[in-house]
Protein backbone atom coordinates (compact mmCIF):
# COMPACT_ATOMS: atom_id res chain seq x y z
CA UNK A 1 0.00 0.00 0.00
CA UNK A 2 1.18 3.58 -0.71
CA UNK A 3 2.44 5.40 2.20
CA UNK A 4 0.03 8.53 3.53
CA UNK A 5 3.29 10.64 3.37
CA UNK A 6 6.52 10.29 0.95
CA UNK A 7 9.30 12.83 1.00
CA UNK A 8 11.75 12.40 -1.52
CA UNK A 9 14.91 13.80 -1.96
CA UNK A 10 13.94 17.14 -1.02
CA UNK A 11 15.93 20.22 -0.42
CA UNK A 12 15.25 23.61 0.05
CA UNK A 13 17.29 27.12 0.18
CA UNK A 14 16.53 30.66 1.63
CA UNK A 15 18.51 32.71 -0.55
CA UNK A 16 21.95 31.32 -0.01
CA UNK A 17 21.08 29.01 2.98
CA UNK A 18 20.71 26.01 2.76
CA UNK A 19 17.67 24.70 4.96
CA UNK A 20 17.00 21.68 4.60
CA UNK A 21 19.16 18.45 2.86
CA UNK A 22 18.44 15.24 0.87
CA UNK A 23 15.43 14.71 3.24
CA UNK A 24 13.17 11.69 2.73
CA UNK A 25 10.53 10.34 4.58
CA UNK A 26 7.88 7.79 4.45
CA UNK A 27 4.40 7.98 6.88
CA UNK A 28 2.11 5.03 6.72
CA UNK A 29 -1.14 5.50 7.32
CA UNK A 30 -1.97 5.60 11.12
CA UNK A 31 1.28 6.28 12.04
CA UNK A 32 2.02 8.83 14.94
CA UNK A 33 5.32 10.65 13.56
CA UNK A 34 7.05 12.78 15.47
CA UNK A 35 9.82 15.18 14.09
CA UNK A 36 12.34 15.80 16.68
CA UNK A 37 14.96 18.45 16.76
CA UNK A 38 16.42 22.02 17.84
CA UNK A 39 15.11 25.40 17.19
CA UNK A 40 16.15 26.09 13.58
CA UNK A 41 16.86 22.59 12.66
CA UNK A 42 14.44 22.82 9.88
CA UNK A 43 11.33 21.17 11.07
CA UNK A 44 8.68 24.12 10.48
CA UNK A 45 10.08 24.25 6.76
CA UNK A 46 9.26 20.76 6.06
CA UNK A 47 5.72 20.50 7.61
CA UNK A 48 4.62 23.08 5.89
CA UNK A 49 6.31 22.18 2.57
CA UNK A 50 4.50 18.84 3.67
CA UNK A 51 0.86 20.77 4.09
CA UNK A 52 1.49 22.57 0.56
CA UNK A 53 2.59 25.72 1.92
CA UNK A 54 6.23 25.78 0.62
CA UNK A 55 7.57 24.22 -2.07
CA UNK A 56 10.42 22.22 -2.29
CA UNK A 57 13.55 23.49 -4.90
CA UNK A 58 14.06 19.73 -5.58
CA UNK A 59 12.51 16.37 -4.40
CA UNK A 60 9.09 16.02 -4.15
CA UNK A 61 6.55 15.23 -1.78
CA UNK A 62 3.44 12.77 -2.14
CA UNK A 63 0.56 13.14 0.40
CA UNK A 64 -2.77 10.49 0.26
CA UNK A 65 -1.07 9.62 -3.23
CA UNK A 66 -1.09 13.41 -4.71
CA UNK A 67 2.07 15.33 -5.09
CA UNK A 68 2.29 18.90 -3.27
CA UNK A 69 1.43 21.47 -3.08
CA UNK A 70 -2.36 20.80 -3.82
CA UNK A 71 -5.37 22.73 -3.48
CA UNK A 72 -7.56 19.68 -3.31
CA UNK A 73 -5.99 18.32 -0.60
CA UNK A 74 -6.69 21.32 2.02
CA UNK A 75 -10.11 19.34 3.37
CA UNK A 76 -8.07 16.13 3.75
CA UNK A 77 -5.02 17.84 5.92
CA UNK A 78 -5.34 19.45 9.40
CA UNK A 79 -2.47 22.00 9.83
CA UNK A 80 -1.43 23.77 12.96
CA UNK A 81 0.95 26.46 12.93
CA UNK A 82 3.46 27.19 15.42
CA UNK A 83 2.13 30.92 15.41
CA UNK A 84 -1.22 31.25 15.91
CA UNK A 85 -3.87 32.53 12.75
CA UNK A 86 -6.59 33.50 15.04
CA UNK A 87 -9.30 36.66 14.15
CA UNK A 88 -9.18 37.88 17.84
CA UNK A 89 -11.84 40.25 17.54
CA UNK A 90 -14.61 37.48 16.99
CA UNK A 91 -15.41 34.85 19.59
CA UNK A 92 -13.54 31.50 19.93
CA UNK A 93 -17.22 29.57 18.61
CA UNK A 94 -16.65 32.39 16.17
CA UNK A 95 -13.24 31.09 14.82
CA UNK A 96 -14.23 27.77 14.90
CA UNK A 97 -17.61 28.80 13.06
CA UNK A 98 -15.57 30.37 10.07
CA UNK A 99 -13.28 27.21 9.84
CA UNK A 100 -16.20 25.21 9.45
CA UNK A 101 -18.03 26.61 6.89
CA UNK A 102 -14.84 27.05 4.99
CA UNK A 103 -14.60 23.53 4.58
CA UNK A 104 -18.40 23.43 4.27
CA UNK A 105 -19.26 21.49 7.21
CA UNK A 106 -23.56 21.54 7.18
CA UNK A 107 -24.94 23.22 10.16
CA UNK A 108 -25.45 19.92 11.99
CA UNK A 109 -21.69 18.61 11.19
CA UNK A 110 -20.46 21.92 12.55
CA UNK A 111 -22.24 21.98 15.57
CA UNK A 112 -21.01 18.30 16.66
CA UNK A 113 -17.46 18.90 15.26
CA UNK A 114 -17.17 22.74 17.62
CA UNK A 115 -19.10 20.56 20.60
CA UNK A 116 -16.31 17.84 20.44
CA UNK A 117 -12.77 19.97 19.49
CA UNK A 118 -13.82 22.18 21.77
CA UNK A 119 -14.18 20.12 24.57
CA UNK A 120 -11.39 18.15 23.67
CA UNK A 121 -9.05 21.73 23.98
CA UNK A 122 -11.02 22.64 27.31
CA UNK A 123 -12.24 25.30 25.88
CA UNK A 124 -16.32 24.83 26.00
CA UNK A 125 -16.70 27.69 28.75
CA UNK A 126 -15.03 30.29 27.03
CA UNK A 127 -15.99 29.50 23.58
CA UNK A 128 -18.58 33.14 23.86
CA UNK A 129 -15.22 34.95 24.80
CA UNK A 130 -13.32 36.94 22.10
CA UNK A 131 -10.08 35.75 21.33
CA UNK A 132 -8.02 39.16 22.35
CA UNK A 133 -8.85 37.91 26.02
CA UNK A 134 -7.66 34.75 25.37
CA UNK A 135 -4.53 33.89 27.29
CA UNK A 136 -1.12 32.59 24.98
CA UNK A 137 -1.95 28.93 25.87
CA UNK A 138 -5.89 28.74 25.46
CA UNK A 139 -4.72 30.44 21.67
CA UNK A 140 -3.06 26.94 21.12
CA UNK A 141 -5.54 25.41 22.24
CA UNK A 142 -7.77 27.04 20.03
CA UNK A 143 -5.63 26.62 16.75
CA UNK A 144 -5.14 22.84 17.69
CA UNK A 145 -9.19 22.42 17.48
CA UNK A 146 -9.48 24.64 14.56
CA UNK A 147 -6.92 21.71 13.21
CA UNK A 148 -9.25 19.05 13.97
CA UNK A 149 -12.33 20.80 12.90
CA UNK A 150 -13.02 19.41 9.46
CA UNK A 151 -11.93 15.88 10.76
CA UNK A 152 -8.95 15.55 8.19
CA UNK A 153 -7.16 12.01 7.58
CA UNK A 154 -3.91 13.50 7.89
CA UNK A 155 -2.74 16.18 11.07
CA UNK A 156 0.10 17.90 10.94
CA UNK A 157 0.53 20.02 14.06
CA UNK A 158 4.16 21.94 14.54
CA UNK A 159 4.66 22.39 18.34
CA UNK A 160 1.11 21.78 19.55
CA UNK A 161 1.40 21.63 23.06
CA UNK A 162 3.62 24.77 23.52
CA UNK A 163 2.37 26.70 26.63
CA UNK A 164 0.09 24.50 27.61
CA UNK A 165 0.12 23.29 31.46
CA UNK A 166 0.92 19.37 32.24
CA UNK A 167 -2.40 17.93 32.93
CA UNK A 168 -3.83 19.61 29.89
CA UNK A 169 -1.17 18.52 27.65
CA UNK A 170 -1.72 14.61 28.56
CA UNK A 171 -5.46 14.60 27.74
CA UNK A 172 -4.27 16.29 24.36
CA UNK A 173 -1.65 13.47 23.60
CA UNK A 174 -4.13 10.84 24.91
CA UNK A 175 -6.54 12.31 22.52
CA UNK A 176 -3.80 12.09 19.68
CA UNK A 177 -3.05 8.18 20.47
CA UNK A 178 -6.73 7.48 20.29
CA UNK A 179 -6.99 9.19 16.78
CA UNK A 180 -4.83 6.96 15.62
CA UNK A 181 -5.71 3.75 16.99
CA UNK A 182 -9.46 3.98 16.55
CA UNK A 183 -9.83 6.96 13.37
CA UNK A 184 -6.48 5.60 11.90
CA UNK A 185 -5.30 9.41 11.26
CA UNK A 186 -2.09 10.02 9.94
CA UNK A 187 0.06 12.29 12.27
CA UNK A 188 2.68 14.43 12.60
CA UNK A 189 4.13 16.29 15.36
CA UNK A 190 6.77 18.43 15.60
CA UNK A 191 8.39 19.07 19.13
CA UNK A 192 11.64 19.38 20.99
CA UNK A 193 10.56 17.64 23.95
CA UNK A 194 11.81 14.54 24.65
CA UNK A 195 9.03 12.53 26.63
CA UNK A 196 6.90 13.64 23.55
CA UNK A 197 9.32 12.06 21.13
CA UNK A 198 8.76 8.74 23.01
CA UNK A 199 4.93 8.85 22.82
CA UNK A 200 5.72 8.61 18.86
CA UNK A 201 5.44 5.28 16.60
CA UNK A 202 8.27 6.81 14.35
CA UNK A 203 10.74 9.65 15.19
CA UNK A 204 13.03 11.32 12.41
CA UNK A 205 15.38 13.55 14.47
CA UNK A 206 16.90 16.59 12.30
CA UNK A 207 19.20 19.27 12.98
CA UNK A 208 20.69 21.58 10.62
CA UNK A 209 17.78 20.29 7.77
CA UNK A 210 19.42 16.63 7.67
CA UNK A 211 17.76 13.54 9.26
CA UNK A 212 19.89 12.34 12.02
CA UNK A 213 18.60 9.36 12.59
CA UNK A 214 15.07 7.78 12.41
CA UNK A 215 13.35 4.75 13.75
CA UNK A 216 11.16 3.53 16.90
CA UNK A 217 11.89 5.18 19.82
CA UNK A 218 12.80 1.30 21.52
CA UNK A 219 14.97 0.83 17.95
CA UNK A 220 16.75 4.26 18.84
CA UNK A 221 17.38 3.54 22.37
CA UNK A 222 18.86 0.44 21.12
CA UNK A 223 20.97 1.63 18.61
CA UNK A 224 22.78 4.09 20.87
CA UNK A 225 22.95 2.32 24.03
CA UNK A 226 20.72 4.32 26.59
CA UNK A 227 17.48 4.74 28.02
CA UNK A 228 17.43 8.90 27.91
CA UNK A 229 16.23 10.16 24.71
CA UNK A 230 18.02 12.98 25.58
CA UNK A 231 21.35 11.18 24.82
CA UNK A 232 19.73 9.37 21.78
CA UNK A 233 19.79 12.83 20.46
CA UNK A 234 23.12 13.76 21.76
CA UNK A 235 24.68 10.28 20.47
CA UNK A 236 23.44 10.77 16.89
CA UNK A 237 24.91 14.07 16.09
CA UNK A 238 27.95 12.80 16.91
CA UNK A 239 27.97 9.15 15.53
CA UNK A 240 26.47 8.13 12.23
CA UNK A 241 24.97 4.43 12.80
N1 LIG B 1 10.94 32.42 4.93
C1 LIG B 1 12.21 32.29 5.34
N2 LIG B 1 13.19 33.05 4.83
C2 LIG B 1 14.48 32.92 5.21
N3 LIG B 1 14.90 32.00 6.12
C3 LIG B 1 13.98 31.20 6.67
C4 LIG B 1 12.59 31.30 6.31
N4 LIG B 1 11.91 30.36 7.02
C5 LIG B 1 12.82 29.72 7.78
N5 LIG B 1 14.06 30.22 7.57
C6 LIG B 1 15.31 29.73 8.19
O1 LIG B 1 15.36 28.33 8.00
C7 LIG B 1 15.94 27.67 9.13
C8 LIG B 1 14.98 26.59 9.60
O2 LIG B 1 13.83 27.18 10.15
P1 LIG B 1 12.58 26.35 10.66
O3 LIG B 1 11.55 27.33 11.14
O4 LIG B 1 12.17 25.39 9.62
O5 LIG B 1 13.20 25.56 11.91
P2 LIG B 1 12.50 24.78 13.09
O6 LIG B 1 13.22 23.49 13.24
O7 LIG B 1 11.04 24.70 12.84
O8 LIG B 1 12.79 25.68 14.34
P3 LIG B 1 11.79 26.17 15.52
O9 LIG B 1 11.56 24.98 16.39
O10 LIG B 1 12.53 27.28 16.19
O11 LIG B 1 10.56 26.64 14.83
C9 LIG B 1 16.21 28.75 10.15
O12 LIG B 1 17.56 29.09 10.08
C10 LIG B 1 15.33 29.92 9.70
O13 LIG B 1 15.92 31.12 10.05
Amino acid sequence: MNPTIRVEEVNKSFGKKPVLNDVNLTIPKGQLFGLIGPSGAGKTTLVKMIVGMEKADTGSIHVLGERMPNLGLLQEIGYMAQSDALYVELTGEENLKFFASLYRLSKGEQKKRIAYVANLVNLTDDLKKRVAAYSGGMKRRLSLAIALIQDPKVLILDEPTVGIDPELKLSIWKEFLRLKNEEDKTIIVTTHVMDEAVKCDYVAMVRDGRILTSGTPSELKALYETDDFDEVFLKAGVKRP
